[in-house]
C-alpha cells in the first residue's frame, strides 16, 4: 500500500447520496486496494451530529484502505489541501419539480465552495458536481475559483449514461458489456440527449441494432431523460445509490482513465466543440488518459440529433444567464 492518502472531500456526506458513496470510496472503489483514502466531510451545522454517527459507521467497517476522516462545517478547514471534491451536498428536488427549479436554492452554495478550494486545495485538485442542476452548479463553483484550471471541474452525467446502457442492453438482450461509446449531450436535465447513433454495440451502431426509430424518439429518450423523476415518483424521494454509484463510476474514470475503444459522458467546460457554446458546462463523449479528459471529436451530427444537443445547450445558456442575474457568475 502507498503511504500517502488521496484527500477526498465530499459535501453533504450526512445526506442520502453521501451514506451510499462514503463506504464505497473508503472501501477503495475509486483508486483500488493499494491506495489509502483521508476522507474530508463538509456538512451544515445542523447535520454535523448525523455526520458523526456516519463515522462511527464508517470505523466500523475497519476498512483497510481509510486512512483518516476529518469533519466539519467550514469549506476552508475541510477543503485544505484535497485532491478530489465531490460536490453532493445541496437539496433534491421533490415531485413535479425539474432540477432548475433547484438553482436559486442551490447555486448559493458552489459560489463559497468554488472559492474556498480555489484558496486551499492541493494544486491537482479535481472537481466533480453531483449537486443539482450539476452542470449549472460547475459552471457556478468553477467562476469563483479563477485559479484552477477550468479543465478540473466536472458535473455528473454519468447517471444518465448508465441509464441509456442499462435501457439499450435491456431492449437488445445483451449484457451492459457489450455496449460502447454511449453518450449523453447536453445538461443533465429532462432536455440531455442520449444518443444511440454513435454507441457501438456488435459491430454496429446501436441505432442500427434497435432498428426502431420509434423506440428510439418515444421510449429510449424519454425514459433515459425522466427517469430521475420516476423514481421520485416510485420512492418518493430521488436516485441515491444510483448516483453514488455513478459518482463513483465518474471520478475513477477521471482517476484510471478510459479503456481503449470506449469514451463515457462528462460533463465539462464546452470549448465550442459540435457547436456549444464555449464556456458552458455541457455533457460530451470524452476519453481521459493519465488524468485528463478530451472531448471526442469528428463525430456526424445529423439533424436529428443537432436539433436535440441544441435544444438542451439553449437550456443551459438559459441557466447560465439566470446565474449571472443572480450574480452568481
Ligand atoms: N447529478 C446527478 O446525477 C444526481 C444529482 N442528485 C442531486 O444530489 C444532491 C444531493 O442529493 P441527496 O443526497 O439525495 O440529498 P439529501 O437532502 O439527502 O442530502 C443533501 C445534504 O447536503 C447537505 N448540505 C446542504 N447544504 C450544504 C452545504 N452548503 N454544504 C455542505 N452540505 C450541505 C444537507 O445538510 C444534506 O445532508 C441533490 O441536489 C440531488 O438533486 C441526485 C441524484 C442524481
Ligand atoms: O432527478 C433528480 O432530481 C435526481 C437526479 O438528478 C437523478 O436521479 O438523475
Amino acid at each position: 500500500m502507498s503511504s500517502t492518502p488521496v484527500k477526498v472531500a465530499v459535501t453533504g456526506a450526512a445526506g442520502q447520496i453521501g451514506y451510499s458513496l462514503l463506504f464505497r470510496i473508503a472501501s477503495g472503489a475509486l483508486f483500488g486496494p493499494d491506495t489509502p483514502v483521508e476522507l474530508r466531510l463538509l456538512e451544515i451545522t445542523p447535520a454535523l451530529k448525523a455526520l458523526e454517527g456516519v463515522v462511527m459507521e464508517l470505523d466500523d467497517c475497519a476498512f483497510p484502505t481509510l486512512a483518516k476522516v476529518e469533519i466539519g462545517d467550514d469549506a476552508t478547514k475541510v477543503f485544505d489541501g484535497v485532491n478530489h471534491a465531490l460536490l453532493v451536498g445541496a437539496r433534491p428536488r421533490g415531485p413535479g419539480m425539474e432540477r432548475g427549479d433547484l438553482l436559486e436554492a442551490n447555486g448559493g452554495i458552489f459560489a463559497p465552495q468554488g472559492k474556498a478550494l480555489g484558496e486551499v486545495a492541493a494544486d491537482d485538485i479535481r472537481v466533480t458536481v453531483t449537486g443539482n442542476p450539476a452542470n449549472t452548479n460547475a459552471l457556478i463553483a468553477m467562476s469563483n475559483a479563477p485559479d484552477i484550471p477550468t479543465e478540473r471541474f466536472s458535473a455528473l452525467t454519468r447517471l444518465d449514461h448508465n441509464r441509456a446502457i442499462s435501457q439499450l442492453a435491456a431492449k437488445l438482450g445483451v449484457p451492459v458489456t457489450e455496449i460502447r461509446k454511449m453518450t449523453i449531450w447536453g445538461n443533465h436535465s429532462a432536455t440531455q440527449y442520449p444518443d444511440l447513433f454513435h454507441a457501438e454495440v456488435g459491430g454496429r451502431t446501436a441505432a442500427e441494432a434497435v432498428g426502431d426509430q420509434d423506440w428510439l424518439e418515444n421510449t429510449f429518450i424519454p425514459t433515459v431523460a425522466k427517469r430521475g423523476a420516476a423514481i421520485i415518483e416510485a420512492r418518493g424521494a430521488s436516485s441515491a445509490a444510483s448516483a453514488a454509484s455513478a459518482t463513483i463510476d465518474h471520478v475513477r474514470t477521471w482517476a484510471q482513465g478510459t479503456p481503449e475503444g470506449d469514451w463515457v459522458s462528462m460533463s465539462v467546460r464546452s470549448d465550442g466543440s459540435y457547436g456549444v457554446e464555449e464556456g458552458l458546462v455541457s455533457s460530451f463523449p470524452v476519453t481521459v488518459r493519465d488524468g485528463r479528459w478530451e472531448i471526442v471529436q469528428g463525430l456526424e451530427i445529423d439533424d436529428f440529433s443537432r436539433g436535440k444537443i441544441d435544444a438542451s445547450v439553449a437550456e443551459l445558456a438559459s441557466e447560465r444567464d439566470a446565474v449571472r442575474a443572480l450574480g452568481l457568475i
